[in-house]
């Protein structure tokens, strides 16, 4: 099965915990708490709810941004971008324990995160999205495959999640590029039926 991270949104129809929700319903297990501009206290009040819905689910539930909300709720981990406490940093205070995850958008940042002891890399964005302002340069499917080949050549390791503006239709052609699993939120949302949306995805042969 494709590894699928969910990003939380909220949009006009659904909150974040609502999108989690659905994502959660159609089999997704992963998901990333992401509440862009919220206060910390409603990040809480969202991830206290969500923490034993992903634990029903058998999902890994990450905090994007907040180390220190991750570690004392005691969700699996972080995601962290060039704004956001270094990996290094978060690694020391988190221990081995909890997943870190790193934003890179060149070979040369996927190069500091795998020194620094992330866990896997989110690689974006593959296209314009909304879902993200301040976007960095788009990759395409040519950026991956030459970010994949450096990583190679460099002898790195690491798993690369692919995001950004990614639908159904581009995931056969990315996951060929050799990542290892696609992150996605506004296909899912502004589907439908998010629910039936996250299955037929996570159908997708590899
Ligand atoms: C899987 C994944 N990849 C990249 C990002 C982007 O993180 P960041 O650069 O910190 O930007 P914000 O999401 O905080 O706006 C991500 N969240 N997840
Ligand atoms: C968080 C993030 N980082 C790069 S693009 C993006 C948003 C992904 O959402 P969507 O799948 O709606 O483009
Ligand atoms: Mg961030």
């Amino acid at each position: 099965m494709i590894s699928l991270q969910f990003i939380t949104h909220h949009t006009e129809k659904y909150s974040y915990l609502d999108s989690a929700r659905m994502a959660l319903e159609g089999g997704c297990k992963w998901i990333q708490l992401r509440m862009k501009e919220a206060p910390l206290e409603e990040v809480e009040a969202v991830a206290l709810q969500l923490k034993p819905m992903c634990k029903e689910h058998d999902a890994i539930l990450i905090l994007d941004d907040h180390v220190e909300l991750a570690q004392k709720l005691e969700v699996d981990g972080v995601h962290l971008g060039k704004t956001d406490m270094p990996v290094a940093e978060a690694r020391q205070l988190l221990g081995e324990a909890f997943i870190i995850g790193g934003t890179a958008n060149t070979f040369e940042d996927v190069e500091m995160h795998y020194r620094a002891g992330a866990d896997y890399v989110g690689i974006g964005p593959f296209r314009f999205t909304t879902t993200k302002k301040n976007l960095s340069p788009v990759l395409g499917i040519e950026g991956y495959t030459s970010i994949i080949s450096q990583m190679q050549q460099a002898g790195i390791q690491l798993p690369v999640v692919a995001i950004g503006g990614i639908t159904y239709q581009d995931i056969p052609d990315i996951m060929r590029t050799g990542v290892n699993g696609i992150a996605l939120s506004g296909t899912i949302l502004q589907a439908e039926n998010p629910v039936e949306e996250t299955t037929r995805i996570l159908s997708i042969p590899l």
